[in-house]
């Protein structure tokens, strides 16, 4: 497998010019497969992990803004899931592309001074790495913003010290991920690998099924600390997951009688992940899931895809 770091799609950019908003859609993310192994005490206690990442098209908008020198940054939510960041003890200060910033300020020697906005469309607390999107998203709108052009590299090094998926969301695509999931190597498209996916039928046409209540990362992994993998899980979160919302049990169910290749927990859950092969199994899947009241949101996207950036001078 090649390691490369591909670059995310770039629009209305020449290198010369200095942005006054830098605005990233930034995908959600899935695992196609997620083998958990032990703890590590060096890694604050998380499991080692070896896992297939795959980005899926529903993207946070995030922008981000220069404000004048002394001024401070600011952050502004919109849109109609937002999840418990929409509660009133949520601190703007703990949001995770606010967190980015303030390490990507650092890391420069420079101020936050920078109006952020995200427009959020990934459900939250969901599996669907909504959050790491978000801190992917501010790392590359600050990278443009300040005209600081580090490579791939460098940005992955910063997001690694923030959470063990945001290093893979500053590039999207298909990738391998190890160590706690901050280790990437891309899976090219043409690779065998990513060729293998495509034959398999983890490619293409995606619903994701979504709810309205979260499950919490920590409690997802305790929770296999005590039960474990399901045998045949590609994902060894599934069963936890499962085990803490059965609604995501019954949605894999009905997806795969209703012809989905594959039905499957993401991440953490507790949303769950349908490749269907064409528009009328995708069509049967959804109109399984609402007989059935398998989900709370339904949502249509294609895999893999990648973060676009987009700068308005
Ligand atoms: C499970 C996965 C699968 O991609 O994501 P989600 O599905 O939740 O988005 C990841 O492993 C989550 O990634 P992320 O949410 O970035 O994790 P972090 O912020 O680094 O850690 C949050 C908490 O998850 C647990 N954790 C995370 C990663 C890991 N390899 N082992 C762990 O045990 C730990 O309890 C840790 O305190
Ligand atoms: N920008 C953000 N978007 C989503 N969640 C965020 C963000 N900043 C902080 N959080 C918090 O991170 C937690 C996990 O959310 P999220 O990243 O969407 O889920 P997951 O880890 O299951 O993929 C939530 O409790 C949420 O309050």
């Amino acid at each position: 497998m090649m390691t490369i770091a591909t670059a995310p799609i770039v629009e209305r950019l020449h290198t010369s010019q200095l942005a006054d908003t830098v605005r990233v859609d930034c995908p959600a993310k899935t695992n196609l497969t997620l083998e958990v192994g032990p703890t590590h005490e060096e890694w604050g206690g998380r499991h080692a992990l070896d896992t297939i990442y795959c980005a899926v098209g529903v993207y946070d908008t995030v922008t981000a803004t220069a404000k004048a020198p002394g001024t401070g940054f600011s952050l502004e939510l919109e849109g109609a899931h937002l999840g418990d960041l929409a509660s009133s003890s949520s601190d703007m200060r703990r949001n995770h592309a606010v967190l980015a910033l303030f390490a990507m300020a650092q890391e420069a020697g420079r101020e936050p001074d920078v109006a952020l906005t995200i427009t959020k469309r990934i459900p939250v607390g969901a599996g669907l790495g909504g959050g790491s999107a978000d801190a992917a998203a501010a790392i590359l709108a600050i990278n443009q913003l300040w005209n600081l052009n580090w490579p791939m590299e460098r940005l992955r090094t910063i997001a690694a010290t923030l959470g063990a998926d945001m290093p893979f969301c500053l590039t999207g695509g298909l990738a391998h991920g190890t160590g706690f999931g901050e280790q990437i190597e891309d899976i090219l498209d043409d690779s065998p690998l990513a060729r293998e996916l495509q034959a398999q039928g983890f490619t293409g046409e995606v619903l994701i099924g979504a709810y309205q209540s979260q499950l919490s990362t920590p409690e997802v992994y305790h929770t296999f600390d005590v039960v474990g993998a399901g045998s045949g899980d590609r994902n060894h979160l599934q069963a936890a997951a499962i085990s803490l919302h059965p609604r995501s049990g019954q949605a894999i169910e009905a997806a795969l009688q209703a012809g989905a290749r594959h039905a499957f927990v993401s991440g953490s859950g507790p949303s769950v992940v349908a490749f269907v092969p064409d528009s009328t199994t995708a069509q049967r899947v959804i109109d399984t899931w609402v007989m059935h009241d398998a989900a709370d949101r339904i949502i249509r996207a294609q895999a893999p895809v990648t973060p676009i950036i987009g700068v308005t001078q």
